[in-house]
């Protein structure tokens, strides 16, 4: 048994909180609102995150950040990305060596283009890099909290801090993989919203299987592509981090993504569908992030840059496909030829 600190009791810090009681670990959650942490105290519930859930009673939460942190032997941050360096500058004070450092949000930086760990990172002291793991996969807090089969692959530069948070969280029904490639890990879990954004986007306005079935596949294709430029193993896009959470974001009614991309399509307007959705959509932020990082290292991504114009620069979703589906013709591999030798673009 740990001392596990959870940061953030939103959906997804509830739920993989969740995972560690039922592993018999001594969770104290963070949250900011002393309502909220009255009600895990008392009820055992948090309904506005996950209604119909009770928690484990070894779940405890604090407002106060200092007894969720003192003594903890892991540390669990799951706050949006973007507030992430705040929440690390409070965190700070409490590091200690070995301590891994697990978060398991999915975003961008806008302001930076950089990814979650490497924000911890330049939030740590020296020294502590290493300890950063990112656990993420296709895995909706909902169907988690409901104790449902779900896989995730946890990342880090030094693979025993993944192992070590691989045997925090494993159990019968939440099975962890290592994967030693922390930059697909959290560009794909990262990415992916875009495409579900987009994926409701085109549900919204009354498209079938097959538009979803082109921006997946083709969505996929330029997160490989910023991906591989960016240092990722490409393989590590066909995984549970890439594709495993692109299948589960763009066909889920659970994702945020998905429901927001789809209001969008219906003719919301974006402030009206950030109102309604009262929990972090992190694809929107992402989107502004990707499409400027693609264009700091040149690489093409269609998709991206279309959803950035509907969202940001108010094109009309519909002018947004036409345009997409007017591009100049090309080959499907030939993002990749360097990768494929015996692919010929002239065939
Ligand atoms: N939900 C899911 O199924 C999954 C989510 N994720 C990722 O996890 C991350 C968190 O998402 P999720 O839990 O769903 O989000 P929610 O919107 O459900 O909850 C966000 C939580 O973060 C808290 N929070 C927001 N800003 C701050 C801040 N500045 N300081 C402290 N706490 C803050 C909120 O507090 P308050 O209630 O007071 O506003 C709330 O507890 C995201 O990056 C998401 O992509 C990853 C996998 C699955
Ligand atoms: O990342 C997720 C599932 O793996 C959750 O996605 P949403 O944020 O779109 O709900």
């Amino acid at each position: 048994m740990s001392k596990i600190a959870v940061l953030g009791a939103g959906s997804w810090g509830t739920a993989l909180a969740m995972v560690l009681a039922d592993n018999h670990h001594d969770v104290r959650m963070w949250a900011r609102r002393e309502d909220q942490v009255m009600e895990i105290n008392e009820k055992h519930t948090n309904v506005k995150y996950l209604p119909d859930v009770d928690l484990p009673h070894n779940i405890t939460a604090y407002t106060n950040i200092e007894p969720a942190l003192k003594e903890s032997e892991a540390i669990l941050l799951v706050v949006p990305t973007k507030s992430m360096r705040t929440v690390m500058q409070a965190v700070k004070p409490y590091l200690k060596d070995g301590v891994p450092i697990i978060h398991a949000s999915k975003g961008i930086e806008p302001s930076s283009s950089k990814r979650v760990s490497e924000v911890i990172a330049e939030e740590l002291p020296a020294g502590f890099s290493n300890s950063i793991v990112v656990l993420s996969g296709p895995s909706h807090a909902e169907e988690v909290s409901k104790r449902q089969p779900t896989t995730v692959t946890v990342s880090s530069l030094d693979m025993n801090a993944a192992e070590q948070t691989q045997d925090l969280f494993m159990n019968q029904s939440f099975r962890v993989y290592t994967n030693a490639d922390l930059i697909g890990v959290e560009l794909g879990g990262a990415l992916k919203n875009i495409i579900a954004l987009c994926a409701g986007l085109t549900d919204g306005l009354g498209f079938g299987d097959n538009a979803k079935a082109a921006l997946m596949t083709r969505g996929l294709a330029e997160i490989t592509r910023l991906g591989i430029k960016l240092g990722a193993n490409p393989l590590t896009f066909s995984g549970l981090s890439g594709l495993g959470d692109l299948i589960v974001t763009c066909t889920s009614v659970h994702s945020r993504n998905w429901r927001a991309g789809n209001m969008l399509g219906k003719g919301k307007s974006i402030d009206d569908v950030l109102d309604q959705m009262g929990m972090v959509v992190e694809g929107i932020r992402t989107t502004e992030a990707a499409y400027l990082l693609a264009q700091k290292v040149d690489v093409d991504m269609p998709i991206t840059s279309a959803l950035y114009e509907v969202l940001f620069n108010n094109k009309k979703p519909d002018d947004a496909v036409e345009e997409l589906m007017g591009r100049v013709k090309k080959h499907e591999g030939e993002d990749f030829s360097g990768l494929l030798p015996n692919q010929n673009k002239e065939h």
